[in-house]
């Protein structure tokens, strides 16, 4: 996958607003790979509704969203699954790990559908953003900071054409948010990836290509 396109996309729950002023919705904009983009947006102007439709949780909008040449719409589940499994990473805003198993599981259990990355990868990364320690930690026993330093390591245990973090550093301090965000371009740029940041502020010091207000 090269492109994803949106065109004229309105969630339905924007849809009778006359305060709609935004780069992204009911206008015409592609992401490409290896582009680094940020969604900037105050709350409640759907960034995770923006993600939601790209990784096709949701369908509640008008217009199209299109990947290279083919509508979302038309997709079957078993393309989701590949899509999602090859294709586009996503760190969820509320991250979505498992609270009962140890962070080190959390991340081996995304990585078990591709066989990615090896263990000496993955606990590398948990040294590099100093959560070692923690490797064996249940994440109901860990930080909400910590934890989100364990989604972006699961983000980038499989292979993908873009990856779209959700407010990824919004309980990080500067200098753990430099080190996510290294490692995060590190990857993607290894992959030819496109990269999506949102934020509601606060975001990973980056040399963006493109700047959306949403
Ligand atoms: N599952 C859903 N179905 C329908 N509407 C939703 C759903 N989730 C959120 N919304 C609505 O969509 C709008 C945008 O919500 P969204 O969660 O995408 O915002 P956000 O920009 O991510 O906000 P925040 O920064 O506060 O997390 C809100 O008005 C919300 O009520």
């Amino acid at each position: 996958m090269k492109e994803i396109i949106f065109n004229s996309v309105i969630p339905d729950v924007f849809s009778h607003s006359n305060t709609l002023n935004s780069d992204v919705w009911n206008s015409d904009v592609a992401f490409n790979k290896e582009q680094l983009y940020l969604i900037e947006a105050d709350s409640g102007k759907g960034k995770s509704t923006f993600c939601s439709y790209i990784l096709g949780y949701r369908r509640d909008y008008s217009g199209n969203i299109k990947f290279d040449n083919k509508s979302v719409r038309e997709m079957k589940i078993s393309e989701w699954i590949d899509i999602r499994k090859l294709h586009i990473s996503y760190l969820f805003q509320e991250l979505r790990l498992f609270p009962e198993l140890t962070a080190f599981e959390n991340v081996e259990i995304k990585n078990k559908l591709t066989n990615f990355k090896n263990k000496q990868q993955i606990l590398e990364w948990f040294e590099i953003l100093g959560i070692g320690d923690k490797v064996n930690s249940k994440i109901c026993h860990m930080s909400f900071g910590q934890q989100q330093r364990v989604a972006m390591i699961r983000a980038l245990v499989q292979p993908f054409d873009f990856i779209l973090v959700d407010e990824p550093i919004s309980h990080l301090d500067d200098n753990n948010s430099k080190i996510m965000g290294d490692i995060m371009m590190t990857e993607a740029k290894a992959q030819g990836a496109g990269v999506i940041v949102t934020s509601i502020g606060k975001h990973m010091n980056l040399n963006y290509n493109k700047v959306f207000k949403l």
